[in-house]
């Protein structure tokens, strides 16, 4: 089936809708999004001990790299990940979701402080909280999360654990644009980790880490220089 596209747009920085067409008829939408800044405005969001954060600040200090970190968000104090932050010269906030009255106004919250960062591309990097509708609005296909397991298998906080009580042979980890759901947007890069039969979720998650942080770095490096588009599950990294 061959479709007929509309004319590509001009590379415009900010986020641009295409609509491909048969006929009269969408078939499918593309969204492409180029940051809007050189370099690109990363916030990160932790809530641990932020290796993945660690990996990101290191490759940041090339400037041929492309991005920066110009804050990090956490839900909780006293992580290490914030002790990273704080030794990168990079500035933090932190709201914790019992601070606030309801998870709604804990949204809005977050939202708005990070919204004051004029972020590119938002990365949660072992985040540990959901994030609301509003929260999701603000910041439209920009936001990216890296999980370890080779998703759909195994979402949530424990997914190590989870696949070695499953028995699988091999897992991994899933960069993926955050969506509606929990742990289910469009998949950007996948990297294979093999269970080893005396792995305990520890060792599991700690190989799976070593694979996530490449794919980390190698892929927003990526997508801070040249932007992505995602066309209905589809994401391309120029
Ligand atoms: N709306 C979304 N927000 C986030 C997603 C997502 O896919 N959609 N991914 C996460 C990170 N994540 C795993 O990758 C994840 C984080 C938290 C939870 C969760 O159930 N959290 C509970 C409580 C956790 C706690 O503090 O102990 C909660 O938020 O109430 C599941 C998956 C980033 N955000
Ligand atoms: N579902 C969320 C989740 O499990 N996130 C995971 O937490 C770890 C954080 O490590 P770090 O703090 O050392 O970067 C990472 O493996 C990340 O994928």
């Amino acid at each position: 089936m061959s479709l007929a596209a509309h004319p590509r747009p001009a590379r415009r920085r900010g986020l641009v809708t295409e609509s491909h067409r048969k006929g009269a008829a969408v078939v499918a939408s593309t969204l492409t999004v180029l940051p809007s800044h050189a370099p690109a405005r990363l916030v990160v969001f932790v809530s641990g001990s932020g290796t993945n954060l660690q990996a990101l600040l290191d490759a940041c200090r090339d400037p041929a790299y492309g991005a920066r970190v110009v804050a990090v968000g956490a839900d909780r104090d006293g992580i290490a990940a914030l002790g990273r932050a704080a030794a990168a010269g990079v500035p933090t906030f932190v709201h914790r979701v019992k601070d606030y009255p309801d998870r709604p106004s804990w949204d809005r919250a977050i939202r708005d402080a990070t919204a004051a960062y004029e972020p590119d591309l938002l990365i949660c990097a072992g985040f540990m909280k959901l994030f609301g509708v509003d929260f999701m609005a603000a910041f439209p296909e920009r936001i990216i999360n890296t999980h370890p397991a080779l998703s759909p298998a195994f979402p949530g906080m424990h997914s190590a654990r989870d696949a070695l009580e499953y028995g699988v042979k091999v897992t991994g980890c899933t960069l993926f644009a955050v969506a509606g759901g929990i742990d289910d947007g469009p998949v950007i890069a996948q990297r294979a980790v093999p269970v080893e039969d005396d792995d305990d979720a520890d060792t599991l998650h700690e190989r799976i880490k070593v694979a996530e942080r490449a794919m980390l770095v190698e892929y927003v490096g990526r997508m801070a220089r040249g932007g992505w588009s995602i066309t209905d599950r589809k994401v391309t990294v120029r």
